[in-house]
């Protein structure tokens, strides 16, 4: 794309990016005034002009966007100002969020003279929480809707120092499903509230809601018929589509003291079976069919190649399953009928559990390695929903969608984000990845709409939302890989700008460690803070942590006292997976978690992929997430790129291989790309690096959740390097 500042483009320009003549001109004039009343020529006082104006439509093409965004920031440099901003908060609005509004109470009792605002002292009002957790704790307990059975003895209990992350609420016990299901005064939601919205694919032009009394009510009467089939603390097994039924479902074998485990719907058959075994799962929850994009897939042949002792079976469409049945197996109609005959079937008494009883085995997604079998406690819930709370800022009458799936970390995340802070959940029964989804966001309401950088790529390049109103999301989130930055500039401007929440954590820590946040400005595929309560430092090649306020690149290393992290694992030594070899800091054994950071001018972070990922050109280490940015952006019919580097067999410098997909209906060869790549590196990054070899394939290796897989790459090229030095 030219380099044009914001000043040189001319109506000629809007034209060549869709707009007929007349609007053209009209839009010139408008951006004209704009630049001038931007006093000076800063770029971001530009851009809060062009966005506070609504100049930029949803419905405008993307290459208008494009052509604003970019050549506004034309001659920004990130490494004196930080990353360009692209949403900015406005104080009078941060003082009605979640966090604001508790700013506002407790800053000052904190902070002393040194509060000013929630936008001023968002860092300082951070870093207390990260040095005082009981005070940020005790304000959490009470905003979510948490209820004791037995209140917690105090917040943390440090003396065992054996327990590297601490005991977290001790003596105290609970359910936590519970606390989901009933009412509360704050926050405020009672019998009649919408708790669940949802659409089946197959009539997505009807928006189906559940109370949040049918919803307990519902849940309930499962957790009498889980009594009547299994024995407490057994583990039971999910693998279907996030539907109502299986958050039913979810929710009620926490509320009877079972174990839930987690396994994707995308999963092969020896997949869900290694994680039964590791689980030890007494019987899985599954549907015949899987509904997606208008046809259907089997699930329950696939579920019972992995050889269930039990499996208990959802219609995907109307009451009956379409299939015969193992004997062993059940009906979801013939398993509710077990409860007949109780007097109150509709009713049940919560199984009350110390809090770090495990609720949930989850699997991490492998990008790393094998899957680690994670364990969740009470805690975990807790966290995931103050994270929602404090940077997601979801409040009663949102209406938050994520499609997801319970088998990753988002969907307990997304379903205890909601019911602890009384926001809807919206569920869409079917492919998030065409036009009745969108649709589904439009008439649902969709208040905050979460992502991952797959599925805004899918959006984009089909334009299947083109039409639909999506102007009632107030915030976008994404997880789970790097964004692009062009997808989400494609993403905020469906609902004029809105900010996009970056959330990078771990199933294991049930939670993000770093996050955007709305009292702070967001910049595109950037992270504004750690989350709250979170502290960690940026390690060095020697393990020495960088000072904080130094722009820098390196491993993270998290503070071990993480309210809702992990403490075990089911088929690793958590030890050595998380702390053996990590340094010391102030005392503290640090966390490993793994990510490469990098920590911008101004105090953004930017994720540079994984440890394993990180390369060494020339002496010089960096990393594959870095070199795809630049050149996904080098030639216009590149749809993605992967940056992996591999040792050549017979030594010398690692060399530098950029495989491709190219968009529908582009050809471009190997060799140009080689060389534009090159030149883009080159200018962007590093003069010395060079690019090696590019490969052009149809689609990249990804995990399950759709994580790309560098390693698998890495793997594939190194053997393909040594076929050919063997020719
Ligand atoms: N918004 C994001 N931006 C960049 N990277 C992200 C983002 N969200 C998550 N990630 C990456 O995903 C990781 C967390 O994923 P998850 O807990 O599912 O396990 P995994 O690390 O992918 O799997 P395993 O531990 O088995 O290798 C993060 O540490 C980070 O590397």
């Amino acid at each position: 794309m030219e380099k044009k500042t914001i000043a040189d483009v001319e109506v000629n320009d809007m034209i060549k990016a869709g707009l007929s003549m007349e609007e053209a001109k009209e839009f010139h004039k408008i951006l004209k005034q704009t630049i001038a009343e931007a006093k000076g020529s800063d770029a971001r006082e530009v851009w809060q002009k062009v966005v506070a104006k609504r100049m930029l439509m949803p419905w405008h093409p993307h290459r208008l966007h494009q052509l604003i965004y970019y050549s506004v920031y034309a001659h920004w440099d990130a490494s004196i100002n930080g990353p360009p901003l692209y949403w900015f908060p406005s104080l009078s609005q941060s003082k009605y969020t979640n966090l604001g509004r508790a700013m506002e109470i407790y800053g000052p009792k904190f902070l002393g003279a040194s509060y000013k605002d929630p936008v001023t002292s968002f860092r300082l009002f951070q870093k207390y929480s990260v040095q005082h957790p009981d005070d940020y704790w005790s304000i959490i307990l009470r905003e979510l809707s948490i209820v004791f059975h037995e209140v917690p003895k105090c917040i943390i209990d440090t003396t065992n120092k054996s327990k590297h992350g601490g005991k977290w609420l001790p003596g105290s016990v609970l359910n936590i499903a519970e606390c989901c299901l009933q009412p509360s005064s704050h926050p405020r939601k009672n019998d009649d509230s919408v708790a669940i919205v949802w659409s089946d694919e197959s009539d997505n032009s009807k928006v189906n809601h559940m109370t949040l009394k049918e919803l307990r009510e519902q849940v309930m009467l499962v957790a009498n018929a889980l009594d009547a089939t299994f024995a407490k603390g057994d583990a039971i097994a999910i693998d279907m589509p996030m539907t109502v039924s299986a958050v039913v479902i979810y929710l009620a074998i926490v509320l009877a003291g079972f174990v839930v485990v987690s396994i994707a719907d995308s999963f092969a058959a020896k997949e869900i079976a290694s994680r039964l075994r590791i689980s030890d799962a007494k019987a899985i929850f599954t549907q015949d069919y899987i509904i997606r994009g208008g046809r259907k897939f089997p699930l329950y042949s696939r579920v019972v190649e992995a050889n269930p002792h039990k499996a208990i079976v959802i219609p995907a469409i109307g009451s009956d399953v379409g299939i015969e049945l193992r004997q062993q197996d059940l009906s979801w109609e013939d398993f509710l009928s077990s409860v007949n005959h109780l007097l109150r079937p509709n009713y049940y008494c919560p199984i009350y559990q110390p809090v770090d009883s495990i609720t949930n085995i989850l699997f991490s997604s492998g990008t790393t390695g094998e899957p680690k079998a994670i364990l969740w406690t009470q805690l975990s819930p807790i966290r995931c929903a103050s994270d929602a709370w404090a940077h997601i800022d979801i409040q009663v009458g949102d209406v938050y969608c994520w499609p997801t799936n319970l088998g990753w970390v988002m969907g307990p995340i997304l379903l205890y984000s909601c019911f602890l802070n009384g926001a809807t959940l919206a569920l869409f029964h079917g492919s998030p990845l065409g036009r009745g989804f969108g649709k589904f966001v439009q008439d649902a309401g969709v208040t905050v709409l979460g992502t991952v950088p797959s599925l805004v790529k899918a959006w984009k390049s089909t334009n299947c939302t083109e039409g639909l109103d999506w102007t009632k999301i107030k915030s976008f989130c994404s997880t789970g890989e790097s964004s692009n930055v062009d997808d989400d500039l494609w993403l905020s401007s469906r609902a004029y700008y809105k900010p996009i929440i970056e959330c990078c954590g771990g199933t294991e820590l049930a939670s993000s460690y770093i996050q955007g946040c709305p009292l702070q400005p967001q910049a595109f595929g950037a992270f504004s803070t750690a989350s709250m309560t979170t502290g960690f430092v940026i390690l060095d090649e020697n393990g020495v942590p960088y000072p904080d306020d130094q722009p820098c690149v390196g491993e993270v290393g998290l503070f071990p006292l993480y309210l809702g992290a992990s403490d075990r694992l089911l088929n690793a030594d958590h030890y050595k997976v998380y702390f053996k070899g990590m340094p010391m800091f102030k005392g503290m054994h640090l966390r490993r978690h793994g990510d490469i950071l990098k920590r911008t001018v101004g105090g953004y972070f930017i994720v540079q992929g994984r440890a394993d990922d990180t390369m060494n050109l020339g002496g010089i280490k960096t990393s594959s997430v870095e070199i795809e940015r630049v050149c996904d952006r080098a030639d216009e019919g590149i749809m993605e790129t992967a940056a992996i580097s591999v040792a050549p067999v017979d030594g010398g410098p690692e060399l530098l291989v950029i495989f491709v997909v190219l968009k529908k209906g582009f050809n471009v060869e190997p060799d140009k790309l080689k060389m534009k790549f090159s030149k883009a590196i080159q200018s962007n990054l590093n003069p010395l690096f060079k690019v090696s070899f590019v490969k052009i394939v149809p689609e990249f290796p990804r995990t399950a959740s759709n994580k790309l897989l560098r390693r698998v790459l890495r793997d594939q090229m190194k053997h393909e390097l040594s076929l050919r030095s063997k020719i």
